[in-house]
């Protein structure tokens, strides 16, 4: 497990604290054929945190998210340099299976992608393919999830109903409920509200706050406003580079790059 030493400073004393990385990235290269779409990215992420990336469209920020799960690997042509590690493991090497890091690693996308099948297969059909197939401990883990997902009391009546007839909102939390079911460690959102109305978002964004109890989760926004009220890290992405990685709070209110205040203050992107 990757673990960093920090000293903090209280009533003049100084204490040792050890936070605990999920992710670490060093040096990463990637490229899309000639297309040189990561360059040298480094980044730590730490547990428990909303780490929020933002930048300007096409600036590698769903490129990096799809590689911290390796779904990158299912796209054609793509070549990567620099390493990745996941609790200290190497997620490039043959040791780790793909499919074991895709099991501690959930992913909500855009779009919400509901199976075509009910609710609850919805969430049951990930337990079965996992070899769970008591009948008991699937039908509380459907419960289970619904509710960390704050969708239970609206569907509780009609679970066996197919996830279609969800509204968009209500869909993207059944993706978020899905993902909870194989208890991530981490939840990767690639843009999770931008199909969603404002309330849908509200809902999407209240859900994250309780989550962040559990999981570490690692968002891409576009929404600047919905960074800065979710996360507490955010790192700014431009043209494939890591600009600044920092507290929310000081890339929202004292940048250090003239880069990243431009676009916070809207001048770019
Ligand atoms: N499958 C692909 N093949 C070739 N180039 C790609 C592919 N996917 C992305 N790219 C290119 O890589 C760069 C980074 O794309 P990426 O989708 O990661 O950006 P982004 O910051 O997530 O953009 P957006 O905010 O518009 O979703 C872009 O120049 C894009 O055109």
């Amino acid at each position: 497990m990757a673990l960093t030493a920090v000293k903090t400073m209280k009533n003049n004393q100084t204490t040792q604290t050890e936070e605990v990385l999920v992710y670490n990235t060093k040096n990463l290269n990637l490229w899309y054929g000639d297309h040189h779409a990561l360059k040298n990215i480094n980044l730590d992420i730490k547990e428990k945190d909303v780490t929020a990336i933002i930048g300007p469209s096409g600036c590698g920020k769903s490129t990096y998210i799809k590689t911290l799960n390796r779904m990158i690997d299912l796209v054609p042509g793509v070549k990567t340099n620099g390493s990745i590690e996941y609790r200290g493991r190497d997620i490039f090497s043959k040791e780790f299976l793909v499919e074991e890091l895709r099991t501690r690693v959930g992913m909500v996308f855009q779009k919400p992608n509901p199976f075509p099948k009910s609710i609850y297969e919805n969430i049951a059909f990930g337990l079965k393919i996992h070899g769970i197939k008591n009948k008991q401990i699937i039908n509380e883990t459907v419960e289970k999830s619904l509710r960390g997902a704050a969708l239970w009391d609206e569907v509780k009546d009609r679970i066996h109903e197919p996830a279609y007839g969800l509204s968009g909102g209500q869909q993207q939390r059944l993706c978020i409920a899905r993902c909870l079911a194989l208890e991530p460690d981490v939840i990767l959102m690639d843009e999770p509200t931008s199909a969603l109305d404002p309330v849908s978002t509200l809902k999407i964004e209240e859900l994250i706050q309780e989550l962040k109890e559990q999981y570490s989760i690692i968002i891409v926004t576009h929404n600047m406003q919905q960074a800065a009220r979710i996360s507490n890290k955010t790192a700014f992405f431009l043209n494939g580079e890591v600009v600044e990685f920092d507290s929310t709070e000081t890339i929202f209110n004292n940048p250090a790059d003239s880069r990243t205040d431009d676009y916070i203050s809207g001048r770019f992107g």
